[in-house]
């Protein structure tokens, strides 16, 4: 259910004064059009979640509205505008590079990359998700086969299509969507995907390897592997930069940090016990929110001119939308951009290119096991 937050990220005291004080102070921060210029094309240098919401993210939530007054002095004097990262934009220039690598492999040896998914139960967001990965994967040129199973179905019915799956050679990719009904076991389930068809790197081999120096993982986590690649495309430097992950998810946070890490930045993570989070985000270069709280993360968070990247993908309510809900990120977006070098906007940063990167190793997958260059 969509949580009842104020779009300008205020307590609901300040809410009724920050817009006259914005408007009386402040010069409107005049965002860049959405024809941004689109990052150069790159080979792909290397995966939104809704992500649990932390026990302490309530203390985290309270430590961000007391910085809400010096958010609001900070907002108010800042005349600059972030750059915005267009997630949208290079998810398509991505897909449309996959598509011209899977002719030319079908052209060249005759494979078709292929990818399982196994969705259990009936969640809508879920349902949506798989379709997107669906489409995605027929406008690419990937082969997609799927498993939709009853909520009530048992651990055993999961495992037995991931067996199959595992031995079908036609199958270069297996992913099983998350969340999983509470009665079965994640664990259980993500171990018994073959690493070597392991394309949301869930598994505990895949993220030890990452974790490892001198290591490599088969697969990177789609919506981290996505993170690092808005950073490449748009000229971020990270070695040597000090980067703060908020949230340690097994699916985000933890990969994004181990990431960031072997991209030689000096990482930190804030988390549910992190005492003074905005101190130590305010020192960070590079910042990654996701913790799944809406607005968490406030201007007077943000060291001027870091690169802000934003997972968060929080449905809020808004009788103005036809879905009577909008969605925002952890980060409040108003307030970050103005003091932000570069920013990912929710929706249309991360989002897309969780897809993407999914595709991305998908083909990677194919590639490998066919020994394709
Ligand atoms: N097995 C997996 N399960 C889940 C993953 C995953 O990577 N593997 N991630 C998320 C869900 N997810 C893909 O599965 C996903 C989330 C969000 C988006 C996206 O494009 N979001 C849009 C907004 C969409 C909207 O309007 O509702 C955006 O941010 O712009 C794509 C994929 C959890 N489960």
């Amino acid at each position: 259910m969509a949580s009842s937050i104020l779009s300008d990220c205020s307590s609901s005291a300040t809410s009724r004064l920050l817009p006259l004080r914005r408007a009386l102070l402040a010069p409107p921060c005049r965002f860049r059009p959405a024809t941004v210029a689109a990052p150069p094309r790159r080979p792909l240098a290397i995966a939104a979640p809704q992500l649990p919401l932390l026990p302490r993210a309530r203390d985290m939530a309270s430590a961000s509205a007391a910085a809400a007054a010096a958010a609001a002095s900070s907002t108010d004097s800042a005349d600059a505008c972030a750059k915005i990262i267009d997630g949208k934009l290079v998810a398509k220039q991505i897909r449309e590079e996959i598509a011209v690598e899977i002719a030319k492999m079908k052209d060249a040896i005759g494979v078709v990359p292929g990818l399982a998914v196994i969705l259990v139960g009936s969640r809508k967001d879920s349902q949506t998700y798989v379709r997107n990965k669906k489409k995605a994967c027929e406008a690419v040129g990937i082969k997609s086969y799927e498993v939709n199973l009853p909520e009530d179905s048992s651990e055993d019915e999961v495992l037995k299509h991931i067996a199959t799956f595992n031995s079908d050679p036609s199958v270069h990719g297996i992913l099983v969507q998350l969340p999983l009904p509470h009665h079965m076991n994640d664990e259980n389930i993500l171990n018994a995907v073959s690493i070597e068809k392991d394309v949301d790197g869930f598994h505990p081999l895949n993220i030890g390897r990452l974790a490892m120096q001198g290591r490599d993982p088969f697969f990177v986590p789609c919506t981290p592997k996505g993170c690092m690649e808005l950073l490449h495309r748009y000229g971020v430097e990270i070695k040597g930069k000090r980067a703060v992950v908020i949230g340690r998810s097994n699916i985000v946070g933890m990969p994004a940090a181990l990431l960031l890490q072997k991209a030689n930045a000096t990482v930190s993570i804030v988390h549910s016990n992190t005492k003074k989070p905005e101190e130590i985000t305010r020192q960070a270069d590079i910042v990654i929110a996701a913790v799944g709280v809406a607005n968490l993360v406030r201007g007077s968070w943000i060291k001027p001119g870091a690169a802000i990247i934003d997972v968060g993908i929080n449905p809020v309510d808004d009788p103005e939308s036809p879905r009577g809900y909008r969605l925002v990120g952890d980060v409040c977006y108003e307030e970050a951009s103005k003091i932000a070098g570069l920013i990912t906007p929710v929706p249309g940063g991360v989002g897309p290119m969780t897809i993407a990167m999914l595709l991305s190793n998908t083909l990677e997958s194919a590639k490998r096991i066919h020994k394709f260059k």
